[in-house]
C-alpha cells in the first residue's frame, strides 16, 4: 500500500531523511519511532504529499506522490485521514460541527453528513456530546472528536503525528484500543509516529526505528523488542546491571515457549543451580514475550551454552 525506496529528504543542505526503504502493508498498524529530530513527522508529511523529497521513490497505492498534480494531490488526500498531537480542534465549533467539517468541504449533503456524523460518534463513544465544545471536553475525548473527523471521508490509510503525547497512560490506552477497533473493523492502515515505546508496544504490527534521519531497525514489533540489538537497546535506554563475576547470560522466550519452565528444566537436567539475576515479561502487539538473565560460574558456562543451544531459545552472553 505504502512503498518507499531510497528516499531521501534535505532541509537547505542538511539531509533529514537518509535512504528510507520501507513498504506498509494494507491493513497494517504501523509505528514510526525516534527521538525528537530524527524525521519522523518528516517522513510522514512526505508521506500524505505535505512535503516534497529530493529522490527515491514513494508510492502510495502505486502512485508517485510527488508526481501528482494540485487536484490529484488533493483527492489523494480525500483517501488519508490524520490526527495530531493537539487535536487541531476549532473552538467556537461544536464536535457536531468539527466532525462534519471535512464532509461540508467536499460539498456532501446536509443528510448525508448528519449520517455519517451520527455514526462515527458513535464509533468513537462521543453520542452524548455532540453538542459539546472543544473546551467542554477532557484531552482523550477531543482525541476522539479528531479521530472521528478523520475518518468522515472513508479513507484508506490513518496517519496519527504523536496522538497519544499529550494524554496520561490510561487515556492513551483507550484511544490506541479505539485505533484498533478502527484497524479491524474499517480495514484502514494506521501510521503512528510516536517518540513512546509503550505505544508501539500496545499497538503496532512493524516498525521503523529512525535515529537522525537514518533506519536504525524496522522489524515486526515483537522481533524488535523480542532481542533487541545494541541499537534498539540505546534506544531503550536499558541498561543491564549484572553481577560482576560468573557468567551472565540472557535468555529471551517469543510468545510461544514463554510459559515453559525451561529454566528449571535446565536445572533439573544439568543437575546444576542457577543464579536468576533478573527477568521481565511484557506485552507486545498483544503477545507475551519475556527475558530472563542467568549467573552461572565460569566452569559451567560450555555446559549451560551447549543445552541451550539443543532449545529452541534465543541467547546471548552480557
Ligand atoms: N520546515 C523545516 N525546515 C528546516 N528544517 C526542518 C523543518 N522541519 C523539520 N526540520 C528539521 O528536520 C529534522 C527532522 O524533524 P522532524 O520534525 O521530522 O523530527 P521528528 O522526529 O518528528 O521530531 P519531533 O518528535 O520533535 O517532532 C530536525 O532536525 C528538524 O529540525
Amino acid at each position: 500500500m505504502i512503498n518507499i525506496k531510497n528516499l531521501n529528504k534535505y532541509y537547505s543542505n542538511t539531509k533529514v531523511l537518509n535512504n528510507i526503504s520501507i513498504d506498509i502493508k494494507k491493513g497494517e498498524i504501523f509505528a514510526i519511532v525516534g527521538h525528537s529530530g530524527a524525521g519522523k513527522s518528516t517522513l510522514l508529511r512526505c508521506i500524505n504529499g505535505l512535503e516534497d523529497y529530493a529522490d527515491g521513490i514513494l508510492l502510495v497505492n502505486n502512485k508517485e506522490i510527488k508526481n501528482l498534480k494540485k487536484d490529484e494531490l488533493r483527492e489523494f488526500r480525500k483517501n488519508i485521514g490524520m490526527i495530531f498531537q493537539h487535536f487541531s480542534l476549532i473552538q467556537r465549533k461544536t464536535v457536531f460541527e468539527n466532525i462534519s467539517l471535512p464532509m461540508q468541504l467536499w460539498g456532501y449533503k446536509k443528510e448525508e453528513i448528519s449520517k455519517k456524523v451520527n455514526d462515527l460518534l458513535a464509533l468513537v463513544g462521543l453520542e452524548e456530546k455532540k453538542d459539546a465544545y472543544p473546551s467542554q471536553l477532557s484531552g482523550g475525548q477531543k482525541q476522539r472528536v479528531a479521530i472521528a473527523r478523520a475518518l468522515t471521508l472513508d479513507p484508506e490509510i490513518l496517519l496519527c503525528d504523536e496522538a497519544t503525547s499529550a494524554l496520561d497512560p490510561n487515556t492513551t490506552t483507550s484511544i490506541l484500543n479505539l485505533l484498533k477497533e478502527i484497524n479491524e473493523k474499517l480495514n484502514i492502515t494506521i501510521v503512528i509516529v510516536t517518540h513512546e515505546m509503550e505505544v508501539v508496544k500496545q499497538i503496532a504490527q512493524k516498525a521503523l526505528l529512525l535515529e537522525h534521519g537514518n533506519i536504525i531497525g524496522f522489524d515486526d514489533t515483537e522481533e524488535l523488542f523480542l532481542k533487541p540489538d545494541i541499537k534498539m537497546k540505546e534506544f531503550l535506554g536499558e541498561t543491564e546491571v549484572v553481577p560482576k563475576t560468573g557468567v551472565n547470560v540472557k535468555l529471551y522466550f517469543p510468545k510461544d515457549n514463554v510459559f515453559q519452565s525451561f529454566i528449571t528444566k535446565m536445572a533439573r537436567e544439568l543437575n546444576m543451580d542457577f543464579n536468576i539475576v533478573w527477568g521481565k515479561l511484557e506485552e507486545i502487539n498483544g503477545h507475551i514475550v519475556g527475558n530472563m538473565v542467568i549467573n552461572i560460574e565460569d566452569e559451567t558456562r560450555d555446559i549451560v551454552i551447549d543445552y541451550i543451544r539443543q532449545h529452541d531459545i534465543v541467547w546471548e552472553v552480557l
